[in-house]
């Protein structure tokens, strides 16, 4: 069986070694991996790309992949065993972060602060800034493994080693390329050793005592697992919040409270006695799977505790079985494929010949139709007919979605985030939808601030939960929706033009079901079949309803449908049994439609021109990919640029007078074109 292949990208060497070893300690030989240090590399071959974040890079390896392949940016993990040396340091003293690429020496600068390192002076340097900063008092240097940056003037440099790939990043990796999990705790294990050896260090160090304690609890509670200390009585002197929140718990009730009455399952007599190491133990404790490391703490040769390190796994565990029930549940599956979306008119067969092209490649699509046109259907059939099939499909609807709301539900919350956030925060929608799709309907209502988080988690490719502080690789298509003229929005200031562009990779359009008449017979035929009624159409009622302009469209045509299975005792529909709504609205509807675009094309000024150019299109109105600019430009009596065309054609479009495919294909006369131009005729310009 081919193994999966994963590219590396990073710019340093070593930092490519510390990703490898560390992929190599959990998923072994089942995986591939190449890198671009030593090419060459078949970009067809690979199934992931892995980069180290770097931007200089970006351009080379990963933009020309970036639409066909799945890339992660890595998240770093941080050597707690390093850190000591930190900690040693006078309080107030003044260093340099050293890195390869200023962005990435800024994040660690930031890193360190989080941890509470924040009573140093820390500069951020690398050697691509514009402006180096000045290095006047600056007496030490701290570096991820990149001493030879670190200018010659300063002399004391703390490596803190290169930072590896973490947690979360691995998990990513095991899913996307579909590995075993099971060893991920292995890496857990190991990082918990280091930790409770820094933590040891750290907590019986004959220095400042206060102030170490104080780092220490930055520390722990900047970790993600949870944290227990106790002493030779039995009596618990750490607990760290995350301990406190897997457990259900408040830290503060814990603390100098005898371990039986507090985490009585933890089996800590055992370890009391025995004195061993007890490493990776698989516990239960209510609905949860816990991973456990108990490690006796020596100091001196002399016992004097127990600190257990312990992560909630039962997401590691239970990962792919939940991806699945959750698809199936709530209905994060796909109900509709290529098959199901009826049709027998040229302009469908054409629609869905681009879904389908558009299906086979990852670029973000913005689908465009008039309410009840089938967007959402198509979304679901590109889902179904693409690579992402086997992964989820989610959708998120932006009418009536009040901007807070939306953030929550997009990118997810913390525990505390908000009143009323459930115990535990809740995943967004971009991290349920991980390797899958998500669909943004109704884009068009998106409030301006969820437009500009969107537009970030789209060049990022990455999320941050509401209340939260990290930052969670996302590998998600988006196929958004729209039935409004986002350009037009563009032009008022409601829609934001950089995050249209980039929605806009492959526009699809649906076309209205007044301009593919052919549909409309075999779409009755269909939903009445579906419904198990047995009817004949009249083709009086068939010619009747072909000339209604159905402004719900399929929708509206469904309900007629209903409406039709209720009130038609016989196996015959005619004319008669047309809802008189329907009958009413019709002629007077089309005419008002007519108006209003004469109307609109009136407002724009040269109403000749525009229909000279509808004319023209008239005459090639049995060409089913239309015809190109520059034969509608030969044909004209006016002359015109190529540029002045396309405006003029863009204002027809919006107005649905005439439809253009992407690409190459043409400019093509619709039925409301064809209405419209009648109507300018028999008034006689
Ligand atoms: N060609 C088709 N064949 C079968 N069913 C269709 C077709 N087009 C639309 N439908 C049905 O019509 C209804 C409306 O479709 P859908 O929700 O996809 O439209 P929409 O364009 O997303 O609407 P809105 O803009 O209001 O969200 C659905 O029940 C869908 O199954």
């Amino acid at each position: 069986m081919k193994k999966p292949v994963l590219f590396i990208v990073t710019k340093k060497i070593i930092v490519y070694y510390a990703f490898r070893d560390k992929l190599r300690q959990i998923f072994g030989n089942d995986i591939q991996i190449v890198t671009n240090h030593f090419p060459p590399v078949n970009l067809n071959e690979i199934d992931l790309i892995l980069s180290s974040g770097s931007k200089e890079l970006e351009m080379e390896y990963i933009e020309p992949v970036r639409h066909f392949k799945p890339v992660l940016i890595a998240n770093r993990s941080i050597e707690f065993s390093k850190l000591e040396k930190l900690i040693e340091l006078p309080e107030g003293t003044h260093c340099l972060l050293v890195s390869d690429e200023k962005h990435m020496a800024e994040d660690s600068v930031e890193l360190l602060k989080r941890m509470g390192f924040d009573q140093h002076e820390i500069t951020s340097y690398s050697p691509d800034m514009d402006c180096l900063p000045s290095l006047d008092g600056v007496e030490v240097a701290i570096t991820h493994g990149l001493k030879e940056l670190v200018p010659t003037d300063v002399k004391k440099i703390i490596d803190l080693g290169v930072r590896s790939l973490d947690l979360s990043t691995i998990i990513e990796i095991s899913r996307v390329l579909q590995l075993p999990v099971e060893k991920v705790p292995l890496l857990t294990a190991d990082f918990f050793r280091n930790f409770v050896r820094i933590g040891k260090k750290l907590a019986y160090s004959n220095h400042n005592e206060s102030r170490l304690n104080q780092h220490l609890e930055t520390v722990l509670n900047a970790v993600h697992e949870g944290i227990i200390s106790i002493n030779t009585q039995g009596v618990i002197t750490v607990f760290n919040e995350q301990a406190g929140r897997i457990l259900g718990v408040m830290s503060e009730q814990c603390i100098n409270r005898h371990y039986s009455k507090v985490i009585s399952e933890f089996n800590i007599d055992e370890i009391l006695e025995s004195r061993k190491e007890i490493a990776d133990q698989i516990i239960q404790i209510h609905e949860r799977q816990l991973l456990m490391t108990k490690t006796p703490i020596m100091l001196n040769q002399h016992f004097i505790g127990v600190v257990v390190t312990f992560q909630d796994v039962t997401y590691v565990q239970r990962l792919e079985q939940e991806i699945r029930r959750k698809k199936t549940e709530s209905g994060l599956t796909t109900k509709y494929c290529f098959e199901d979306i009826i049709s027998r008119s040229q302009e469908m067969d054409r629609t869905k010949e681009i879904a389908k092209k558009i299906a086979k490649s990852d670029y973000t699509v913005l689908i465009n139709g008039e309410s009840g046109t089938g967007k959402e259907l198509f979304a679901q059939a590109i889902h179904e007919y693409s690579s992402r099939k086997v992964g989820p499909f989610l959708a998120v609807n932006f009418a009536g979605l009040t901007e807070t709301l939306a953030e929550s539900e997009l990118f997810g919350y913390e525990e505390g985030a908000f009143t009323g956030a459930k115990r535990g925060g809740k995943p967004g929608l971009f991290e349920l939808a991980q390797n899958g799709t998500i669909f943004l309907d109704e884009i068009g209502d998106a409030p301006l601030s969820i437009q500009a988080s969107l537009l970030r988690v789209i060049q990022e490719r990455q999320v941050m939960r509401v209340g939260g502080n990290k930052v969670i690789p996302i590998n998600v298509r988006i196929i958004a929706a729209t039935n409004k003229d986002l350009q037009q929005m563009i032009a008022i200031g409601d829609f934001r033009e950089d995050l249209f562009y980039r929605l806009n990779e492959l526009p699809l359009s649906i076309p209205p079901l007044r301009e593919r008449k052919l549909d409309i017979e075999i779409l009755f035929n269909y939903f009445l079949k579906e419904k198990n009624r047995n009817k004949h159409l009249t083709t009086g009622f068939v010619k009747a309803m072909t000339s209604y302009h159905w402004p719900g469209n399929v929708r509206e045509l469904v309900g007629v449908i209903n409406y039709l299975t209720v009130t038609v005792d016989g196996n015959q529909i005619g004319v008669e049994h047309i809802p008189q709504r329907i009958m009413k609205t019709e002629n007077q509807e089309h005419d008002h439609q007519v108006d209003k675009i004469i109307k609109y094309l009136d407002g724009l000024g040269d109403l000749k021109r525009y229909m000279e150019i509808l004319e023209c299109l008239a005459l090639y109105k049995n060409y089913s990919y239309g015809i190109g600019r520059g034969t509608l430009r030969s044909n004209l009596r006016f002359s015109i640029s190529d540029g002045q065309l396309r405006t003029k054609l863009e204002a027809l479009k919006r107005t649905g007078c005439v439809i253009s495919g992407i690409k190459r294909q043409g400019t093509k006369i619709t039925e409301s074109g064809l209405a419209v131009l009648d109507t300018l005729n028999s008034h006689s310009l």
